[in-house]
């Protein structure tokens, strides 16, 4: 079966991030990318950072080395990456999917990745320690200097500090090997992120497609020097709505195993997160209430949840007469 509604010329807009800092937010540079990054996420939810701050000579060993070298492992001991919160540790045998992951909470923390590595290999592992927190600290460079723009563009700029002290970062290792649907050739079907942001690092083997406005779906091919950033839900009630979520799939048409990195930021446990009052006016009604991330997550996986089209505006959308008051 071929691809249905493929759009033959749309684009993931690559934005240049080589050379910017989040210390220095009022640079020419810094408010070109800053105006393509808000176009593009309004418009799409997602783009393609090139970023400087992750060459070749770490994201190679990281996705040709580190990756391997993890899924290589018995399942005994990937199991061991456990959590109490629904796809916070290892993912597996999901029917349907030749898909496997684990997930390094904390990660731009060496102590928190170190724990991670003692848990699958007992003696600990250096070299992996090394590869994925020095990714994650040069990730969260990048994302939180979204998250800057984000706010910057819609003058919510002295929201930074405290935005970004009430999320956590982690790194997310997938492998994945020949879809089981030999016919559509669809991976992971398609999904929006729950989460604040998501970069997505592909390496050789791509695969990831993202939904356009009208419906078509986009593949993003995988380069060396450039990665995916996308908004999720979180993002969506934090913005009020002026950034919706990026739809998003993974389609492997080739026989190769493939591998992704996601750096991906979620309100810590306990943050509830609010539209901030400049984003509610005549023209742009409330549209959620405060959201508890966790209570959230656990609604979105319930049973009841998966019963609902849109999750998130059942669990915390603002009821019609809300909107109207
Ligand atoms: O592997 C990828 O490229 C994307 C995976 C994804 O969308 C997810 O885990 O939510
Ligand atoms: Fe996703």
């Amino acid at each position: 079966m071929g691809r249905p509604s493929d759009s033959q010329e749309a684009q993931v807009p690559r934005i240049d991030f080589r050379g910017l800092e989040l210390a220095r937010p009022s640079s020419p540079e810094w408010a070109a990318a800053r105006s393509e990054a808000a176009a593009a996420l309004r418009r799409l939810g997602c783009f393609e950072a090139v970023y400087g701050g992750v060459g070749a000579d770490l994201k190679g060993p990281l996705m040709a080395r580190a990756a391997p070298e993890l899924f290589a492992l018995p399942l005994g001991a990937k199991t061991r990456n456990a959590s109490d919160h629904p796809f916070l540790g290892y993912i597996g045998n999901i029917p349907g999917m030749a898909y496997e992951s684990l997930r390094v909470a904390d990660a731009p923390d060496l102590h928190s990745v170190d724990k991670f590595a003692r848990l699958l290999w007992p003696q600990g592992n250096p070299s992996f320690c090394n590869i994925v927190w020095t990714y994650a600290k040069r990730m969260q460079e990048l994302e939180q200097m979204v998250e800057r723009m984000i706010l910057e563009s819609l003058g919510l700029e002295k929201y930074f500090q405290s935005h970004i002290e009430s999320l956590e970062y982690a790194v997310r290792l997938s492998e994945y090997g020949v879809p089981l649907d030999r016919e559509t050739k669809i991976a992971m079907q398609s999904h929006v992120d729950p989460n604040m942001i998501t970069i997505i690092a592909q390496h050789e083997v791509g695969g990831l497609e993202v939904q356009a406005e009208d419906g078509s779906w986009i593949a993003v091919e995988p380069s060396p020097d450039s990665f995916v950033v996308m908004t999720g839900e979180a993002f969506a009630v934090r913005t009020n709505g002026r950034l919706p979520p990026c739809r998003h799939r993974v389609r492997i048409t080739g026989e190769k195993k493939r591998y992704s990195a996601l750096f991906s930021s979620r309100p810590k446990d306990g943050c509830v997160v609010q539209v901030p009052e400049e984003l509610v006016d005549d023209e742009h009604p409330l549209l959620y209430k405060p959201c508890d991330y966790n209570e959230y997550i656990k609604f979105r996986f319930s049973e009841e949840g998966k019963k609902v089209k849109d999750t998130l505006a059942s669990f915390c959308g603002a009821k019609k007469e809300e909107i109207a008051a």
